[in-house]
């Protein structure tokens, strides 16, 4: 006979069984043969409790009596000694038993069956032999039933005592219990009834949830709480025979006595915890706020106690921050403003004046914050310092600079074929922004974006990236205003000259004429003892360019130019476009360290990773070193032309950068303050500044010479007032330029600026600043320097006209009519005729209509006549500006 027939035979599981066999030092499976000895063992154990069943059942009377006296109730053991059939609905034994079979039987025939722990049980299945002999090594049962038991936890036997002490919390757990059970759907109610064991008679309704709960013990899907519970019972609870246990209940009501007192006292000491964290804190802030006051009143410098201090403070600062700073409360502030009839609070910010006034009080002198600039190389610490010994030689970066039509292109284009190895038919094929040359083995590389206004752009942008300027003048035109312009932007730069007299082949060419001109700009050519290497080419006819070549060479040696060759690359951008195929493209200019593909990069606003490069020639590469050009893709977007790239580590960082940058970028633009003549007597007083830079431009060479000797004589030990750019004709974008890269203003003398010179400057803030007659401008400039300058009106601009054809008509005048080609033009605005961008007159209109009527005023778009106040001198193609002049409030 195996196992499990045995077990199914005395109607007991096949594991008590096992156990029993197991305490007889038999070792048996499931499928396991049993000798007669071993079955015998097996019923003569199971019998046996029969008659310690009843007289179990005695003891149980007896305690159950005895509990009544207690009023303390039990809720398991009832259901331990429960035999009455009839009344047990929840009468688990059966059940236990009967899934017990069905599991065995199962897990015999091979199926997978969700038998908890053996382990865990064993405890419990041995329970026959424990109630002869085991229960003697814990405790006689005996004794036990006679004295421990109410030791421990005496039954409840009536099953009525629960609302004792926390019984009503018990009751409804045994009911939230009973429902969870039911709803997993693990008992078999019909099962319940199945047992064959007489004297059941302790069963009454009330008990049903009892044996809910121990349904729980063969119910492994429990949840948490149960399973501990059990465990607790397992080592708590004698129990019957045949698996069946009542120690779940009893423990149950031991466990919530325990549960109960735990948690009071939990709930006490966390208590205590929380006063005393509480306290510890409030210790801890006055702590902190003690050492942070510590830390404010150190931002006062004093010399002595009670003497006058002295404070660092940003130009804007809340009062909470400046209380801070001067080591008092924000409340005390508040009230001073507030006897002075203004109504602030904490936050609110202060000017660096009001700030002072509060200070003084305080005995306290106001130093203000020096404004550093960071770049963004500095700012997201991409920028690596290098040790001298890792640096190396690099070639020259070459900008070529010069008048219209004085030989640009050709030069860049003559430059270009100079390397080209024989036999490459058609030279480069790919035209990107700069190329390289390499002559006598020496690289040299050339910027191809001519013109300075290019160039300045860059230096706008932040990226110095010429070391040498070739400044092209025409032997044949000498020097005109451009050249003039270009001379300006190198020098303002910083940057080299090299000049190449061009054209040298034309027959009216004059080279001493035009080293002549340029001694007048300060270019003086060595053999004149100077010290501007000038070299006479001709672009046309590849004259001489190898000696224009090995100047550069040579310029750059003395220049020392070295880089670090083995970092991760950092270029700029010289050109940018999107191609519809490629996305957005940059032709670069490597400056640092080595840029390879898959790098990750940020540029500006822009970030990705290269994921295409090709070089001048149109060869794709997969690695670029210093000062090589090349074609990249891989930008998310366009960057600008003059942003530096930058390789990171990886994308994290580039996105994080970039995103940073944009926010940034969107409080400079609001914060740029560019120099203006009244910002001026304040940055002089701050002495953040101690030169101004000048551009002018004149109605005539004669007018803007007379006012740059003027204006030279201004200069003091203060201030240097320096002329960067003197020049005549209307104001350009590239004086804009210029002024936005130098942090100059713009004295417009006569003329007015072209349309995209205002816009550029009301993009960048430049100043520009419009006069007629020399003293003003002198008057102005000497009230700046010395702080006086009030400006009482500032003109607002309205818009511009185009005049289209002039009517003339009798006892009136002459009337333009006109276009408005931009922003619009009102009844009471000013106007101002330009020709050629020289003022011709300002004055004021005496009508304004549209067709036959009156308008208040013309837009954009719209036809109107105009007539101008004694002035009759309108010619068609003039422009007329309008402007309203409105008073400064003080
Ligand atoms: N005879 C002669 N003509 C030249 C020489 N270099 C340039 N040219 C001519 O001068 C004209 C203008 O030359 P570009 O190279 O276009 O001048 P640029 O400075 O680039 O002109 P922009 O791009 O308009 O500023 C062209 O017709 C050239 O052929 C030269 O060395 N000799």
């Amino acid at each position: 006979m195996r196992v499990w027939e045995l077990a199914k035979k005395i109607g007991v599981s096949s594991s008590d069984v096992i156990t029993i066999l197991k305490s007889h030092d038999k070792e048996k499976k499931n499928v396991s043969t049993l000798s007669e000895e071993e079955i015998k063992i097996v019923e003569n154990t199971v019998n046996k409790p029969k008659k310690v069943e009843k007289t179990e059942e005695k003891v149980v009377e007896k305690l159950v009596l005895e509990k009544e006296e207690k009023k303390e109730e039990v809720i398991g053991e009832k259901i331990i000694f429960n035999h009455n059939k009839n009344h047990n609905k929840f009468n688990k034994n059966s059940k236990f038993r009967n899934d017990r079979f069905e599991r065995n039987d199962r897990e015999f025939r091979g199926e997978r069956t969700d038998r908890p722990d053996r382990t865990d049980r064993n405890d419990r299945i041995d329970r026959p032999e424990r109630n002869n002999q085991n229960f003697g090594e814990r405790k006689s049962f005996e004794k036990r039933n006679n004295q421990n038991f109410g030791e421990r936890k005496p039954f409840n036997r009536d099953g009525k005592e629960f609302t004792d002490r926390d019984g009503n919390e018990r009751r409804n757990n045994f009911r939230n219990d009973r429902n969870n059970f039911e709803n997993k759907g693990n008992f078999n109610k019909d099962n319940r009834n199945k047992t064959d064991r007489p004297n059941r008679e302790f069963n009454n309704v009330e008990r049903k949830p009892f044996n809910k709960e121990r349904r729980n013990d063969d119910n492994k899907k429990i949840s948490k709480p149960f399973v501990k519970e059990e465990k607790e019972a397992v080592i708590e609870i004698p129990t019957m025979e045949n698996g069946v246990k009542g120690k779940n209940s009893k423990v149950k009501s031991k466990f919530d006595k325990k549960k109960y007192e735990n948690e009071k006292k939990t709930k006490e000491e966390e208590r205590k915890l929380k006063e005393l964290r509480d306290d510890f804190r409030k210790e801890d802030k006055k702590k902190k706020v003690k050492k942070k006051e510590k830390v404010i009143k150190s931002e006062v410098i004093r010399d002595e106690e009670g003497g006058v201090g002295l404070v660092v403070l940003p130009q804007e600062i809340s009062i909470k921050e400046l209380a801070e700073k001067l080591g008092i409360n924000s409340s005390d502030i508040i009230k001073k403003f507030f006897m002075q009839g203004k109504m602030y609070t904490a936050n609110a910010i202060l000017t660096i004046e009001e700030a002072e006034e509060i200070a003084l009080e305080y005995n306290v002198i106001v130093e203000k914050e020096e404004i550093v600039e960071v770049s963004y190389g500095e700012k997201y610490h991409l920028e690596i310092e290098d040790k001298e010994e890792e640096k190396e030689h690099r070639a020259p970066v070459i900008t070529i600079m010069g008048h219209v039509d004085h030989g640009k292109t050709s030069l860049l284009d003559a430059l270009r074929h100079t390397n080209v190895i024989e036999g490459e038919a058609g030279g480069i094929t790919q035209r990107i922004g700069a190329y390289q040359v390499v002559w006598n083995g020496q690289k040299i590389t050339f910027i191809d974006t001519p013109g300075h206004e290019a160039f300045t752009e860059m230096r706008v942008r932040g990226a110095n990236i010429t070391d040498i300027s070739i400044l092209i003048v025409a032997a044949d035109d000498g020097v005109k205003p451009q050249t003039i312009e270009a001379i300006s932007h190198a020098k303002e730069a910083n940057v080299p000259i090299i000049v190449a007299i061009n054209k040298i082949d034309k027959p009216g060419a004059n080279v001493m004429k035009v080293k002549q001109e340029l001694l007048e700009h300060g270019l003086i050519s060595p053999e004149w003892g100077g010290n501007t290497e000038m070299v006479e080419i001709s672009a046309k006819q590849k004259l001489n360019l190898d000696s224009l070549l090995e100047t550069i060479l040579l310029t750059a040696e003395i220049m020392e130019l070295k880089a670090n060759h083995k970092k991760r690359a950092k270029a700029v951008v010289v050109e940018s476009r999107l191609d519809v195929q490629m996305g957005p493209v940059a032709d670069v200019l490597i400056q640092e360290g080595e840029l390879k593909i898959g790098d990750i990069f940020v540029s500006g606003t822009s970030h990705g990773r290269v994921r295409s490069m090709l070089d001048d020639r149109g060869n794709k590469i997969t690695k670029a070193g210093v000062s090589q050009p090349v074609e990249i893709t891989g930008f998310n977007e366009i960057p600008e032309a003059g942003d530096l790239l930058y390789c990171v580590n990886n994308d994290k960082q580039a996105k994080k950068i970039v995103e940073d940058f944009k926010n940034e970028k969107k409080d400079e633009i609001n914060k740029k303050k560019h120099i203006s003549l009244e910002s001026l007597s304040k940055e002089l007083e701050d002495q953040q500044l101690k030169e101004l830079k000048c551009i002018i431009r004149a109605d005539s060479k004669g007018s803007a010479e007379a006012l740059k000797e003027s204006i030279n004589k201004l200069s003091n030990d203060k201030i240097n007032i320096n002329i960067i750019q003197s020049s005549a004709g209307a104001v350009t974008e590239g004086d804009v330029m210029l002024a936005a890269a130098s942090n100059a203003i713009i004295i417009a003398f006569s003329v007015r600026p072209t349309n995209t010179a205002r816009s550029e400057a009301e993009k960048t803030g430049v100043e520009i600043r419009n006069y007629n007659v020399i003293y003003h401008v002198t008057e102005d400039l000497e009230k700046a320097m010395k702080g006086m300058l009030d400006p009482e009106y500032k003109e607002i601009y309205n818009g511009r006209l185009e005049v289209k054809e002039v009517f003339k008509i009798s006892n009136v005048g002459n009337i333009a009519g006109a276009l408005v080609i931009e922003g619009k033009i009102t009844r009471q605005s000013k106007v101002r005729l330009l020709r050629d961008g020289i003022i011709i007159h300002e004055g004021e209109i005496t009508s304004l209509k549209r067709y036959k009527d009156d308008v208040k005023e013309a837009s954009v778009g719209q036809d109107c006549g105009i007539g101008i106040k004694d002035f009759n001198d309108i010619k068609s193609g003039d422009i007329i500006e309008a402007f309203v002049v409105e008073q400064v409030k003080q």
